[in-house]
């Protein structure tokens, strides 16, 4: 086999590592059957779909931003909040994995990859922070899904919380307020 071929199968190899990694916040909250990373990935180019035209926002970009964002964790792992590593501690360990990934393809899409990963790590676009939306927003929903599935209303509080009022998007805004009130309905109803 070529070392371009193999290269390209290490590549292969990687992204498929992500179908594994499974997220760790529900890891450690012992949800049942918990999402790999991958899983998350794909809701959040699903919904990058959905992007209003009329903000401008490139759908296209969004795409491909949420289904580049986290593929470091194939590597690194899926680091959350509790895990005391710095954010600088994480960028250089994403980064080190990012170009190790991308150094298996060739030029173009590896260029693409790293680009479309800084401009999310960086903030430094409209499409950057709509998909940072995104992210949160898909975290929640899944709470909630996990929450209804396992019958453990507000069992997950703690992801509605660390992303209270984080929400820049008039879209996304709206999605959250209705999720809230679903889940809000859910757990009424769960009471009587
Ligand atoms: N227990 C908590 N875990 C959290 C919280 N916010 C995020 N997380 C988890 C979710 C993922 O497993 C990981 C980071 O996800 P990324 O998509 O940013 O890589 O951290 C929280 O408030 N509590
Ligand atoms: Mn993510």
């Amino acid at each position: 086999m070529s070392t371009n071929l193999g290269k390209l199968f290490e590549f292969m190899s990687l992204i498929g590592q992500l179908k594994r990694v499974k997220r760790t916040g529900w890891v450690l909250k012992n949800v049942t059957d918990p999402e790999s990373v991958s899983d998350h990935m794909y809701r959040m180019a699903m919904l990058s779909f959905l992007v209003d035209p009329k903000t401008g926002i490139n759908k296209d970009r969004c795409i491909k931003m949420s289904l580049v964002h986290d593929m470091a964790e194939s590597i690194v792992g899926d680091l959350t909040p509790s895990d005391n590593v710095s954010k600088d501690e994480k960028f250089i360990r994403e980064e080190k994995a990012m170009q190790h990934i991308t150094s298996l393809v060739g030029d173009e899409a590896s260029q693409e990859m790293i680009s479309l990963w800084k401009e999310y790590e960086t903030q430094s676009t409209a499409e950057a922070r709509f998909v940072k939306d995104l992210d949160r927003f898909e975290m929640i929903l899944q709470a909630a899904e996990y929450e209804q599935l396992d019958g453990r209303p507000k069992a997950l509080q703690e992801f509605f919380d660390s992303t209270n009022g984080k929400f820049q998007s008039p879209q996304v805004k709206e999605w959250v307020e209705e999720l809230k009130r679903i889940r809000q309905e859910n757990h009424k109803n769960d009471k009587t």
